[in-house]
């Protein structure tokens, strides 16, 4: 068999971390990896220069992952159905709000054997709420199911503790890949991603790996928000607690049949805590609880480009909750929904927590 292709699309924070390990894997393993990797970068000038020809002279993302090296065979392409044309591995890493969009420009060029995987924390929400499986659910899509329907190919997902900056610098970590057919692709995507200091676990229940990874950036804003409000760890581990609460059983009550181990993978209880204390969302939530801005502002002043999708995904998971009637059995999600929106302000949100099913 020839050594596969491999595409990354995406060149943000988390996708040019992503593509130091991919750059490296995939040179170690020549029979089974084309050394070639393409980086699909959505094109901005940068200080007067192309984003994408900084990456392709300079190996470095200045704008996403500053100060450190990419590896010279990740090459930037700016075309997106060229950066994926022949390409065997396509690993989606962007803010989950571009996929459909990505999709779409993509359909009919991907044979389909193409495996695809999706670093990308979020859902999709589809508010014709048509089809059997959408309609079942409120409307709830994963991203994975979003990019499967649309590309008519397989979707596995990688999630986990795993702040981009950290990674990049090579700290120890672990990730969970969500495999639907394990046996089948399972072995070359950890092959692609596994490194000594990146520890993949591949486990079937992809559903739930994905959700995990969704829904933790939503309690990773309520823990913004106590951190705002001046309260200390153990209000933010009683989030975290009450979070996981809330995920185990919006993933039962939406994906019924997961396996309760997977929340004890890389993808759950741990991205939970590494989100609350460390991540992008946390952060921008604090900020908007202490500086009375709005969101899309603290996020501005406080990304440079990047993107929180927490409170996005809250929307998105309270309008279909809302659908289903379930909105009081999950007042966490509900209340940073609330929150972010201006419906409720943030003092509030220890009364959801004070009150919540959990207690009764
Ligand atoms: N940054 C992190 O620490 C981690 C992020 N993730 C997830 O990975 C996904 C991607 O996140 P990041 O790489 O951090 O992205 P990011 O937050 O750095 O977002 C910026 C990216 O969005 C792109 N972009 C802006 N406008 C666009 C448009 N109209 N169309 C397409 N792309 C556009 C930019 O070019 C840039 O590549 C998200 O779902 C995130 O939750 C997962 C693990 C860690
Ligand atoms: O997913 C992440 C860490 O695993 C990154 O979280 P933030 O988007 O909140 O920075």
């Amino acid at each position: 068999m020839s050594p596969k292709k491999v595409t990354i699309i995406g060149s943000g924070n988390w996708g040019s971390a992503i593509a130091r390990i991919v750059g490296s894997t995939t040179k170690s393993f020549p029979d089974e990896f084309d050394p070639t990797v393409r980086m699909w970068v959505f094109e901005e000038i940068v200080n007067g220069e192309k984003l994408s020809e900084v990456i392709n002279n300079r190996h470095e993302n200045i704008k996403y992952l500053p100060g450190k090296v990419l590896p010279n065979n990740v090459v930037a392409v700016t075309d997106l159905v060229e950066s994926c044309e022949g390409s065997n591995v396509l690993v989606f890493v962007v803010p989950h709000q571009f996929v459909k969009g990505i999709c779409e420009k993509l359909v009919g060029k991907i044979p389909a054997d193409t495996q695809a995987i999706s670093l990308i924390k979020g859902i999709s929400f589809d508010k014709t709420n048509q089809g059997v499986s959408t309609e079942k659910r409120g409307g709830l899509k994963l991203i994975s199911e979003e990019i499967k329907e649309i590309l008519k190919i397989e979707v596995s997902v990688l999630m986990g503790a795993n702040l981009a900056p950290e990674v990049a610098n090579d700290n120890f970590c672990e990730a969970t890949i969500g495999c639907k057919r394990k046996a089948e692709d399972g072995p070359l995507l950890k092959k692609l991603f596994h490194t000594d200091n990146f520890r993949i676990n591949v486990v079937e229940d992809a559903h739930t790996v994905e959700l995990c990874g969704a829904l933790k950036n939503v309690v990773a804003c309520a823990a913004g928000f106590t951190d705002g409000l001046g309260y200390g760890d153990n209000t933010k581990a009683a989030v975290i607690r009450l979070g996981l609460m809330e995920t185990t059983k919006f993933v039962e009550h939406y994906y019924p049949g997961s396996n309760l181990q997977t929340f004890f993978e890389s993808c759950g209880i741990a991205d939970l805590i590494t989100t609350c204390y460390g991540g992008r969302n946390r952060k921008v939530c604090e900020a908007f609880v202490k500086t009375g801005k709005s969101m899309a502002e603290v996020e501005k002043e406080l990304l440079n480009g990047q993107s929180a999708q927490g409170p996005l995904t809250a929307e998105e998971v309270y309008l279909m909750m809302h659908k289903t009637g379930l909105d009081a059995k999950f007042p966490l999600f509900t209340a940073v929904h609330k929150i972010c929106a201006g419906e409720m302000k943030p003092a509030e949100l220890v009364d959801c927590l004070r009150n919540h099913p959990e207690h009764m």
